[in-house]
């Protein structure tokens, strides 16, 4: 650490001396404070041709010829300036990095399976190490070996900020040592305000939710014209407190507001408390409880009935799946799939007669008329009124009725899945909510359904 702090003082960093820069062996580097910090302070002042970017590396050249950009250019950039060792610039920076981020992307076949099984990454991450296996081959092989390449991705996706349109992405030493905390942050990577006229021009307006952000396309093709890279010499950036912390405590950044799924994929870690956290279901593990349930052919009548009715799962690569929210409230999609698994066969009948009835009335109507037909949509609303209410009317069979039959399916799902503690967290606010919903809601939901058999469908 005291080589590192050498190098920032060479290179012209600023920080506060109320920062304390922690290194532990377990838990890696952190940042506290020695002093309150107060909303608005200038903690530190970072120079950004310090930076270890694209357009800084000593590979630039090579990188502009090979026409690499964004995240896949930065990493060949970092394992270049690697490379160098002690020749490299940035060799007191790099020498504190860790290898690689502990995340997904470096985990062995066997590990992402044993941890990841039944969660929304499971196929997400498998698919990763298939495209960058892919681009290591088709772009950086043999500058470099494969295990390189993913370690440096990894660094790269966990730490690097976007800088201005200049630069675009780089790793920006020092703000790179703050740790996350969702919604609860106290410091922000920001463009000074008071900056020049010429940084003015090259920054661009950080969203700092999106510091970590997204891939970065900007169209840099002018290397040449600054191969001496005079552009930014003395553009700088900041980190500002915007939530006062006390002395002793933890710094904090934010590296954007995200679920445990996206923390894990991207950084390696989940938060216990994490309000953006929810929790996927996917539609094939909902039709896999129902057939062992129930049956195969009754699973499938079901679902065609929902589908009918318009209702579909959220989609992401080639599959459906359904949010639980972090409060454990379920996506209506899902209770109305559940609800329509669980209707006792005459009511069943009914719905699909009247769904029927509902598709071809819809088939008479004028096809500009884009109004869902009244009986469909009856028919929908019945459903989710007593979706809702806990599905009082079910017959049961199979799992049971309902609210019950509900909690059964997230047990099973759970069971299934192996999520990590905070999901598990959602999964039983789930449950609270399902069953709680069945008791409490049940009366009202009789009032509800009252007016609705007046106007469309007769005997649900
Ligand atoms: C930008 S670095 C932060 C500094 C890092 N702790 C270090 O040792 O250099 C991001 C990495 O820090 C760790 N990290 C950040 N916030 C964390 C948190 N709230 N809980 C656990 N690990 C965290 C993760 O390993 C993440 O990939």
């Amino acid at each position: 650490m005291r080589g590192f702090k050498r190098w920032m003082r060479a290179q012209g960093f600023e920080y506060s001396d109320a920062l304390e820069l922690v290194d532990s062996p377990d838990e890696g580097i952190s940042i506290r404070a020695l002093h309150d910090l107060r909303e608005g302070d200038a903690v530190a002042t970072i120079p950004k041709r310090a930076c270890l970017t694209i357009k800084n590396s000593g590979a630039r050249r090579m990188i502009a010829k090979a026409g690499l950009e964004g995240h896949l250019g930065l990493s060949l950039a970092v394992m270049y300036e690697r490379s160098l060792g002690i020749a490299s610039p940035w060799h007191g920076y790099l020498q504190i990095l860790p290898e690689k981020e502990c995340a997904p992307l470096v985990w062995s076949g066997e590990e992402i399976d044993a941890l990841l099984f039944g969660t929304e990454l499971h196929k997400i991450v498998k698919e990763d190490k298939k495209l960058v296996h892919e681009d290591w081959k088709e772009f950086i092989e043999p500058a470099f070996g494969v295990d390189q390449y993913f370690s440096a991705k990894t660094l790269v996706a966990s730490r690097s900020f976007e800088i201005d349109a200049y630069h675009g992405y780089g790793m920006v030493p020092f703000a790179d040592l703050f740790n996350h905390k969702t919604g609860l942050e106290n410091v922000h990577f920001t463009a000074p305000s008071s900056s020049s006229s010429s940084d003015d021009d090259d920054d661009d307006d950080d969203d700092d939710e999106d510091d970590h952000g997204h891939e970065h396309d900007d169209d840099d093709d002018d290397d040449e014209d600054h191969d001496d890279h005079d552009v930014d010499d003395n553009g700088k950036m900041e980190m500002v407190v915007v939530r006062g912390v006390e002395a002793g405590d933890e710094v904090f950044n934010t590296y954007g507001s995200m679920g445990n799924a996206a923390l894990l994929h991207r950084y390696g870690f989940t938060e216990i408390d994490n309000s953006f956290d929810i929790v996927n279901i996917d539609l094939s593990l909902v039709l896999q409880w129902s057939s062992s349930s129930f049956s195969s052919r009754h699973t499938r009548a079901r679902l065609s009935l929902w589908r009918r009715l318009s209702f579909s799962g959220c989609a992401s690569q080639n599959s459906e799946y359904f949010e639980i929210s972090s409060e454990g409230e379920p996506q209506l999609e899902l209770l109305v799939l559940l609800y329509i698994i669980f209707l006792p066969e005459e009511a069943y009948e009914k719905l699909n007669q009247a769904a029927d009835y509902s598709t071809d009335a819809g088939d008479a109507q004028d096809d500009d008329d884009d109004d869902e037909d009244a009986g469909g949509k009856a028919a929908a609303e019945v459903v989710i009124l007593n979706t809702a209410g806990g599905g009082g009317g079910c017959g049961g069979g199979g799992g049971g009725g309902g609210a019950g039959g509900e909690a059964i399916q997230i047990r099973e799902a759970s069971r299934l899945s192996g999520l990590r503690v905070a999901e598990r967290r959602i999964l039983r606010k789930l449950r609270a909510y399902a069953s709680g919903r069945w008791k409490t809601k049940r009366k009202k939901r009789e009032e509800l359904e009252e007016p609705l058999r007046g106007r469309h469908m007769t005997s649900l």
